[in-house]
């Protein structure tokens, strides 16, 4: 560590308040949350969980040369003999989870100019990537955050949607560093609650919607509606936007609570109320055509996007794009180039004779039957769907799954997906239990797309789901390279003589 290093960590630290018990300020050289990452210097913060108190693992963390440790009242009891004969900075926090996020982001200092995040129960990773790629394609360098890792012009893996805050101000960071102006991120019911974003400089927040989901954490509806509002605490005073999808009760709370904070609204909806309004959709087999309104003014556009839910997404993106200085012309020009996020319903291959393939990562029973749903609408003649469900999972959705495709398609094609530890054959005859007679069984994927594509009369669709974006098929301990859009291309140019 050099001597310009520990003076700006120590000056750091104790602008925030942590200072060591004798008042000295710690000098640091990294910031970890997990003592398995600790290095010398490090700052560890040991942090209250839901299964153990992180001040258990305090003493491996001073043994790996921890520089100071951040924790609460009952952490900082929990290792008074640690502490004992350690004259490192002992920091006690009231609340500790939004002074590690302090200290990172003062520690990597830097983040992209203009910073918007989103949250809802759906449609977070689709708003995030469209916002990012109106921004791209306006020529700005950016990137997009959440559950597909960091995309963009800038690329890292992550392993929550809301990344903790080192990570999280860490990757803001080297974004930044690498150019990047302008990045939309996800903000997860859980990163709002554990305050991961603290310390982001966030110019505008958008709402996408609401539904149950995550009630094993939030102790009911209200709490985890709660948590969604939190985004708009994060909002920056000179930045006072929130977008906001109006189209439920509960969207239009949001707007009431943004309201009251003072912010500025841009509304989404289908009434006339809405400021970026949804007038009309037409659907066909690679997409729809939208028509809208934007503040009065009525547009038409093209979306390359399957599933009538993505029209709202696509107007949040623009109302995000708006809030951060984007002009209405310029947005609406690009929005034609959207391309949905990798695995979700994207088009992998269309046959000579117009039939389009898509997949989508669909893997339990009530995402299956939304992406039969979202494509129905598109397709003219049959809906073909070829799927599996994976082995060492929840064996319940298996037959559930059978029951959705027969159900919601015409033609279901059973196959393997990730069988992993167990007996592929058993997996399949649960789902077929469900999916009835009429299906057909074929355990080897490739060829169960190739029958699939092969099945595809002008005007059906086949949707191969489970996987999306995932690369390879878990057999046993090993994981073949597998890839359903990379199939259904090699499917389609074999049987219409493309190669
Ligand atoms: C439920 C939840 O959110 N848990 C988060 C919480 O962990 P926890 O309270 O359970 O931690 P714990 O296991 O009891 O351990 C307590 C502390 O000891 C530390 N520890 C633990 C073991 C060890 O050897 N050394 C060590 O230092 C841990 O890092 C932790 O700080 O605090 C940890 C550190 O910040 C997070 O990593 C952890 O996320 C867990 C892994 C997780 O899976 N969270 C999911 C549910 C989540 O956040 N999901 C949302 C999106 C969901 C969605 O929209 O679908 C997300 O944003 O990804």
């Amino acid at each position: 560590m050099t001597g310009e290093t520990v003076s700006r960590a120590s000056k750091k630290l104790s602008q925030l308040g942590l200072r060591g018990r004798d008042g000295r300020d710690p000098v640091i050289s990294g910031i970890s949350v997990d003592s398995r990452t600790v290095k010398p210097g490090h700052l560890f913060a040991a942090l209250p969980g839901s299964t153990v108190h992180g001040a258990e693992f305090i003493s491996y963390a001073l043994r790996m040369e921890a520089g100071a440790v951040l924790t609460d009242r009952a952490g900082a009891r929990m290792a008074a003999e640690a502490f004992a004969d350690w004259d490192g900075a002992v920091i006690v926090a009231e609340e500790p989870r939004a002074a590690l996020a302090g200290a990172a982001a003062l520690w990597f200092e830097a983040q992209p100019e203009h910073v918007v995040a989103v949250t809802g129960t759906s449609g977070k990773t689709s708003v995030a990537t469209f916002t990012r790629q109106i921004w791209q394609a306006l020529g700005y360098q950016a990137i997009s955050l959440g559950t597909m890792g960091v995309e963009g012009d800038y690329h890292a893996k992550l392993a929550h949607t809301t990344p903790e805050p080192v990570t999280l101000h860490r990757v803001l960071s080297e974004a930044a560093g690498a150019g990047v102006t302008h990045a939309a991120m996800e903000a997860s019911s859980h990163g709002l609650d554990q305050r991961r974003l603290d310390g982001v400089r966030v110019e505008a927040g958008a709402f996408t919607n609401f539904s149950q989901d995550h009630l094993d954490y939030h102790a009911d509806f209200d709490e985890y509606f709660a948590a969604k509002a939190l985004l708009f605490n994060y909002i920056l005073e000179d930045g006072e936007s929130a977008v906001i999808n109006i189209d439920s009760e509960h969207g239009r709370r949001m707007a009431d609570i943004a309201k009251d904070q003072g912010l500025a609204l841009t509304t989404i909806g289908t009434g006339d109320d809405a400021m970026l309004r949804i007038l009309g959709q037409r659907y066909d087999a690679t997409g729809q055509d939208l028509r809208f309104s934007v503040m009065g003014q009525t547009h038409m556009v093209r979306l390359p996007l399957i599933g009538g839910f993505q029209a709202e997404n696509v107007l949040a993106a623009m109302g995000l794009a708006l809030a951060t200085g984007g002009a209405a012309e310029a947005i609406i020009a690009v929005l034609p180039e959207l391309q949905t996020v990798r695995g979700r319903m994207q088009l992998a291959a269309q046959r000579d004779n117009g039939a389009a393939v898509f997949v989508d990562y669909a893997h339990k029973p009530g995402a299956l039957i939304a992406a039969l749903q979202s494509l129905r609408p598109h397709v003219m003649g049959r809906i073909i769907v070829v799927f599996g469900a994976g082995g060492d999972r929840d064996r319940g959705k298996r037959k559930l799954m059978g029951e959705a495709a027969r159900q919601y398609a015409d033609v279901a094609i059973v196959t393997d997906d990730n069988p992993r530890s167990e007996d592929p054959a058993s997996i399949r005859a649960a789902i077929m239990e469900g999916a009835g007679p009429e299906a057909t069984e074929i355990g080897d994927r490739a060829e169960a797309i190739l029958r699939g594509v092969d099945a595809l009369q002008p005007g059906d669709a086949l949707l191969i789901a489970g996987k999306g974006h995932e690369t390879g098929q878990i057999v046993g301990q090993d994981v073949y390279p597998f890839d359903d859009a990379e199939q259904a291309s090699v499917a389609v140019a074999a049987l219409d003589g493309r190669i």
